[in-house]
């Protein structure tokens, strides 16, 4: 893990910070001795969820960054954006205008005041169905919904952006951001992932969890991915941030490279909360598809990257602890 003690303090932006992944890579950030500016729209995120000791700046990731930057960063790491799968179906223009031409606002904003360094938040679903199983880096990029395609165009637009203007760049892949830090935890208002939905029928908020599926071709019958502690995730940023080289835009999947089926996500979050949690199967939801495993090798040897808490039971335990304090708070 990265100490504050082998590297310098930066100073950084990230756009994004009052959301999940954003709130806890910002809170290490700080930890970690660097200085923080948090900006966003609050469009899902919560001003109570921006860090301690971090400025918060409310507006877009794009215009309010590139106002920001003229102060002189040294980097932005880049969460905002919308990431509902059905909806980008539904509203594809909301992906490409919120996510891609955001994303490229930033970019040139970056560019214009020569920001050094960028972290982007990318994702397992810009790989869609995969033809292999652990999925590495070179697997085929064939997304399967339009959420999936945006972060892809983000990847090829810093590629490029990279390697004409000489920006240190890093995409991080994540697969299922699970698990809770500190204070910081998954509180969307529209919620589709499984672990927080599991978790309100346990506080009661939610008679029964909907199995999307018990036909896939895996031992149980339900799909099978592969949890990644949101604290985890973090320690990858500061490693990036650290390994990010000036005209090179690297890509790396974050996962455990464990699959967990549906089926054992309900029974650990059975165990951890001592709910009965009733669970009835439902169709398959459209694009889902069977097996989704990172394989995280590169991040391992090129980042000295090594997940801490891949237990499930620990990643649901810490989940869980917060969704209690945050019905109490
Ligand atoms: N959670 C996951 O499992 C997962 C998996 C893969 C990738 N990701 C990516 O990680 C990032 C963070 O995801 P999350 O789960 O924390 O989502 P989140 O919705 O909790 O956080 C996103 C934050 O960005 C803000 N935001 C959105 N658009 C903005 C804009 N244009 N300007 C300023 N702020 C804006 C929101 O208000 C919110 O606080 C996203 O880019 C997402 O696509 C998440
Ligand atoms: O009520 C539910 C909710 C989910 N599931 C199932 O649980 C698994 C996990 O679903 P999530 O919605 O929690 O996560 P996804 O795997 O669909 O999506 C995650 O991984 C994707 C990679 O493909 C993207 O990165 C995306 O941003 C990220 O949220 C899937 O098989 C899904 O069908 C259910 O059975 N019931």
């Amino acid at each position: 893990m990265a100490t504050a003690s082998d590297r310098k303090a930066l100073k950084l932006i990230v756009t994004g910070g009052a959301g999940y992944v954003g709130s806890v890579c910002a809170a290490r950030l700080l930890e970690a001795g660097h200085e923080v500016v948090v900006v966003d729209d609050l469009s899902t995120g919560h001003a109570d969820a921006v860090p301690d000791g971090a400025r918060f700046v409310e507006g877009d990731a794009a215009d309010a960054t590139a106002g920001l930057l003229a102060e002189g960063f040294d980097g932005v790491l880049h969460f905002a954006a919308t990431s509902l799968v059905g909806e980008s179906m539904q509203d594809p223009g909301k992906y490409w205008r919120g996510n891609v031409f955001t994303a490229i606002r930033l970019l040139d904003a970056m560019r214009e005041h020569g920001t050094p360094r960028l972290v982007f938040s990318s994702t397992a679903a810009t790989y869609g169905e995969p033809e292999r199983s652990p999925i590495p880096e070179t697997a085929p990029t064939m997304p399967t919904n339009t959420y999936g395609a945006s972060k892809l165009a983000i990847d090829h637009a810093i590629t490029s952006y990279a390697r004409a203007h000489g920006l240190a760049a890093m995409s991080l892949r994540y697969f299922n951001v699970a698990g809770a830090y500190g204070r910081y935890g998954e509180r969307h208002t529209v919620e589709t992932h499984l672990i927080p939905l599991v978790l309100q029928v346990a506080t009661g908020h939610r008679e029964q969890i909907q199995i999307f599926g018990d036909d896939y071709p895996t031992e149980d019958g339900t799909a099978i991915r592969d949890y990644i502690h949101v604290s985890d995730l973090a320690d990858a940023h500061l490693l990036a941030l650290q390994h990010a080289e000036r005209g090179v835009h690297r890509i790396y999947n974050l996962g455990n490279g464990t699959g967990f089926s549906v089926r054992q996500v309900i029974e650990a979050c059975r165990e951890v909360t001592g709910h009965a949690i009733p669970a009835a199967v439902a169709p398959r939801r459209e694009g889902d598809p069977a097996i989704l495993v990172a394989a995280s090798d590169r991040a391992r040897e090129e980042l000295g990257w090594k997940p801490e808490r891949t237990d499930l039971y620990g990643i649901v335990a810490d989940a869980w602890r917060f969704t209690q304090e945050r019905a109490q708070a």
